[in-house]
């Protein structure tokens, strides 16, 4: 196991304000780290500053071992298109495009695989998230859980070797937020690291590690190491009782 991401002293200002102060953090290959903290402590700021949405005030920010803090636009952009993909809390489909199309849509960007195979691999991902019979619906008329669905094929597509969510379950209710949690550990058992930021203590409660943000600031750290099944009722309790002791 290597490290995929490193920031070393991260600090994000807005006008004046800083938001992000002196972050530093590691997350390896194949990890699954959710980010927490109370509303407005920084934690999209995080996520959008560690994956190059969004540049840094100051600090240093490595992805498999390149500071993508020294890279032009251009570059993050393509780094970011081939090896990360994004999932928020609105799905961001394009409306004039099916489900399939939206779905192989990044590949057609990237341009390293032939229409074929990029059709190939947007029904194996359809097929594996359970929405291969809704590939060529239009995408206004099915669920927000399945809009979701094709949000995570989309940001698949390239083999990302991270994710990045934002509230990826903001939106749904209770039982496609249980599926699409299912989805992203499933992902994640498959090799794919995965930085998560949500609100939802049993949503995060099924990541290997959790970091608590307080004003900017990493205040704690919550190991828990790989998800299974049969234990996620003892990990939300564990889970909870860590977040209510820091008054979450
Ligand atoms: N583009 C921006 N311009 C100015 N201020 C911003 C900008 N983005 C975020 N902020 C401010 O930075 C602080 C942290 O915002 P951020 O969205 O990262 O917090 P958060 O923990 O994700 O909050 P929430 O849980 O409510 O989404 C907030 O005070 C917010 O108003």
């Amino acid at each position: 196991m290597g490290t995929i991401l490193q920031a070393k002293n991260v600090c994000k200002q807005y006008e004046g304000n800083e938001v992000l102060k002196s972050i530093s953090l590691s997350i390896e290959d194949g990890e699954f780290v959710a980010i927490m903290g109370q509303s407005g402590s920084g934690k999209s700021t995080l996520l959008y500053n560690f994956s190059g949405m969004d540049t840094a005030t100051s600090g240093h920010v490595f992805f498999q071992g390149r500071e993508i803090t020294a890279l032009s636009e251009e570059e993050i952009s393509c780094l970011r298109l081939e090896k990360m993909g994004f999932i928020f809390q609105s799905a961001n489909l394009l409306k004039n495009l099916s489900i399939r199309d939206n779905i192989i849509f990044p590949g057609f960007l990237l341009g390293k695989a032939s229409p074929r195979e990029l059709n190939n691999q947007g029904e194996i991902l359809m097929k594996r998230m359970g929405i291969f019979e809704i590939a060529n619906h239009d995408i206004k008329k099915v669920s927000g859980g399945q809009l979701q669905r094709a949000a995570i094929c989309r940001a698949l597509i390239n083999n990302p070797i991270i994710i990045f969510c934002d509230e990826p379950t903001g939106a749904l209710n209770l039982a496609a937020t249980k599926e699409v949690m299912e989805l992203f550990n499933k992902i994640n058992r498959e090799g794919t690291a995965v930085m998560l930021v949500t609100h939802d203590a049993r949503v995060a409660a099924r990541a290997d590690r959790i970091i608590y943000l307080e004003d900017g600031e990493k205040k704690a750290e919550l190991r828990l190491g790989k998800y299974q099944d049969e234990d996620s009722l003892p990990r939300e309790k564990n889970m909870i009782e860590w977040l209510q002791g820091m008054g979450f």
